[in-house]
Order: structure tokens, then sequence, then C-alpha cells
């Protein structure tokens, strides 16, 4: 098979134009999603680590939080929220169906790359990575409403992340010629740089470290009082996107792609 007749076939799967397919637009929506997962960890941390939330626990089948996140994301699925293509459960086997019919949205993803859900590690990564990191010791009791703050967070990060999957769709059009051959070679390191733009990384850990200073700032009306005075170490914010939140979106990309010309 040709280079021609490869980029060809590739062209003609799936033509279709739309917000989520435009490198820029799709960023934006990135950018906007730092200020989610920003305001959420700043929640979170509010709380003490609150570690028996986590424990198994007799009449649980596991720990309180994992019930209060299948309990919460079984009422979010009847109210549609997995009609999203962009939403994610963290336990997706018997989520009971949608009240709601679907939207019949356009497809634009491959149907295989669409429901790649990489939440399994989220989740271990938020245990044993995150929560140290942002919480200090303590048990002030506050279960549920720690379980709450701590769906939201995880909502947000698995938004950001698994739009990694658009990324990949966006990069794949763009330059389909360069991925069929990464692709057909199964090679995730050739994807890897592919789609690797170290700069755009560059400037996010900036930023974010930035928006955490201005969006966890103590307000009052003194100016200069609070200088300084963080309700999250900024460092942590950037550190979470360095080692966790764009390694993570690149390997749902690369995910995304391994399976795109199937
Ligand atoms: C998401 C993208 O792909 C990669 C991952 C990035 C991220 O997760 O923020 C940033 C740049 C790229 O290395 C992108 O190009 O915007």
């Amino acid at each position: 098979i040709d280079d021609t007749s490869l980029f060809k076939y590739v062209s003609e799967m799936g033509n279709c134009s739309d917000d989520m397919l435009n490198l820029d637009s799709l960023r934006k929506s990135l950018v906007r999603e730092e200020d989610t997962i920003i305001f959420s960890l700043i929640e979170r941390a509010k709380y003490p680590v609150n570690s028996p939330l986590y424990d198994e626990r007799p009449g649980f089948s596991g720990s309180l939080f994992e019930f209060f996140v299948k309990e919460s994301e079984a009422v979010q699925a009847k109210a549609g929220r997995y009609l999203s293509v962009k939403e994610n459960a963290f336990f997706p086997d018997n989520l009971p169906p949608s009240l709601l019919p679907p939207r019949g949205s356009q497809q634009v993803l491959n149907p295989r790359g669409a429901s790649i859900n990489i939440n399994e590690q989220i989740l271990n990564m938020y245990y044993k990575n995150l929560l140290p990191l942002i919480t200090s010791d303590g048990d002030d009791g506050n279960y549920a409403i720690t379980a709450d703050r701590d769906l939201d967070f995880l909502q947000a990060l698995s938004r950001r992340i698994h739009l990694g999957k658009f990324v990949a769709e966006i990069k794949f059009r763009e330059s389909p010629q360069d991925y069929t051959r990464a692709i057909l070679a199964q090679d995730k390191d050739s994807l890897m740089k592919l789609l690797t733009f170290e700069s755009v990384e560059e400037m996010i850990k900036k930023r974010v470290e930035k928006k955490a200073m201005v969006f966890g700032q103590d307000v009052d009306l003194n100016e200069n009082d609070n200088v300084g005075n963080y309700k999250v170490n900024p460092s942590v914010v950037s550190r979470l996107y360095g080692e966790w939140v764009i390694p993570l979106t690149k390997f749902v990309e690369v995910e995304y792609l391994l399976c795109r010309l199937d």
C-alpha cells in the first residue's frame, strides 16, 4: 500500500467539521478545564485526608468512597451524563440507562477509540500520589462532603485527560500520512514524538501555577496583606500537570491513535 492511497483512505474516513475538530478551539477547552481542575483541587484541599473514607468497610462491598461514587454515577447516568462522549464513568459496569434519549450528535471519533476509559489509572494515581500531596493529615469525620469534593475533582481531571481522544483525532487528520505510518507499525514511541509539543506543555505548566496563585489567594480589602498566602501550593499544581495530567492525556492520545485505523 503506497502513501497516496493511504492518504486517500484515511482522509475519507469521517469527513466532518465540528468545533471539537480544530486544535485551537480544542486547546481553548483544555485551558478552560484548568480553571475547573484548580478550583476543585482547592475545594478538596479544604479537608484533611480523611483516610477512613477510602478503607474497606463492612456492608459497603468496598469503601465508603466507592459506594458514594457508584451511587452518584448511577443518578448521573439516569440524567444522561454518560450520553456525552466527553464523559467517562469511574465505575462504568452496571450503570442504569439514561432516562433521556441520546442527543444524536455526530460521532467524530473512531468508535473503538471513543470507548477508551483510563479512569482506573486516574483513580489509582489519585489515591497514591495526589491525595497525599494536596491534603493535610487528619480526620475530621466529614466523609460525605469529602467524597463529593473528590468526585468533582476526579471528574474534572478525567474530562481533561480523555479530551486527548479529540486532540489525537485532530492531529491525525492534520498529518494523516505521518500518523498512518506509525499506526500501521503500532509504534508507540513515534506516535508519542509526533503528538508532543514541548513548548505548549511548558506554557501550560507555567500558566496553571500562575492560576493557582490567582485563584488561591486570600482576598480582602487591604492591599498587599496576603501576598504569598495560597490555599494550595502553586508548585503542586504545576507538578500535577507535569507529572500526571499531561502524561495521562498523551497516553490517551497514543492509545486512541493505536486503534484509529481499526
Ligand atoms: C494536548 C496536546 O498534546 C500534547 C499534550 C499536551 C497536554 O496534555 O497539555 C500538550 C501538548 C502536547 O505535547 C496538545 O497538543 O494540545
